[in-house]
């Protein structure tokens, strides 16, 4: 396996518009090919945030964020969206489904986007075929796959949102307490495939839970706070 860093964060400093201080200062973080890091840290600590930057939602006040030996920011906006679905699967805390089309088509939006997830997808079985195989192993099956994402419970939108990450995979899973939602036996089930899809594939994920005993899944745990110098700084501007 190469020691390329498949995400190589550098002198990242990230303020919000209208904040006092920066959410984020980390000097260094890399991950590496196939690595499977659990990061956690207090709520309001720029869990969200970091992740953001990462899949070049937000754009750094200063440093640099590559993917891929890419710097997310010295692409246009339309490059930066082709290449995140290109490369990125990103589970979101809110899901960000798209309300009207159906289960199956949410699922397959990646497939429509990037012609690499597609192929990728279409290696061993039709696409729509792999969207079926990644719901089933969900738990989600033909029942729900004509349905408007508007129907279905927070537990199955969260799955659906994972299904649509790992179609075609992605080199980087991103996934922002994406377990929240789930039972015990669901959240079991749903990080079984998540972790088995992306060995699979190769890939390496980033993983935001609160809940520590999910840890013991990951090759690597990181606090937040272990690389974030602004949580340094605000727990010493509040002593
Ligand atoms: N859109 C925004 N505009 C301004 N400030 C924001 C925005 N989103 C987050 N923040 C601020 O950035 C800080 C970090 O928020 P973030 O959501 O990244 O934390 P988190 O660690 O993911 O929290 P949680 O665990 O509760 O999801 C907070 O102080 C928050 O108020």
């Amino acid at each position: 396996m190469s020691d390329q860093p498949v995400v190589a964060v550098e002198r990242l400093r990230f303020q919000w518009r209208g904040a006092t201080a920066p959410c984020l200062d980390v000097d260094s973080l890399h991950l590496l090919p196939g690595e499977r890091v659990f990061l956690h840290g207090p709520s309001g600590s720029g869990k969200s945030t970091l992740l953001g930057l990462l899949g070049g939602v937000l754009l750094p006040k200063s440093g640099s964020v590559r993917l891929l030996d890419t710097d997310l920011a010295a692409l246009s906006g339309r490059a930066r969206d082709r290449f995140r679905v290109d490369h990125v699967g990103f589970i979101f805390q809110q899901f960000n489904l798209i309300a009207h089309l159906p289960v199956l088509d949410n699922v397959l939006l990646p497939c429509r986007f990037s012609q690499r997830r597609h192929a990728r997808a279409a290696r061993e079985r039709g696409v729509k075929d792999e969207a079926r195989r990644l719901l089933d192993a969900l738990g989600l099956g033909a029942s729900v796959l004509d349905k408007p994402v508007t129907q279905l419970s927070v537990g199955q939108q969260q799955r659906v949102a994972a299904a649509r990450a790992l179609i075609g995979q992605p080199e980087i899973l991103i996934a922002d307490e994406p377990t929240s939602a789930l039972d015990a036996e669901r959240q079991a089930d749903f990080l079984q495939l998540l972790l088995q899809e992306a060995a699979a594939g190769g890939a390496t994920i980033l993983f935001v839970s609160h809940d520590r005993r999910l840890a013991a899944h990951f090759s690597r745990e990181l606090a937040l706070a272990e690389v974030n110098r602004a949580s340094t700084q605000r727990a010493e501007d509040a002593a």
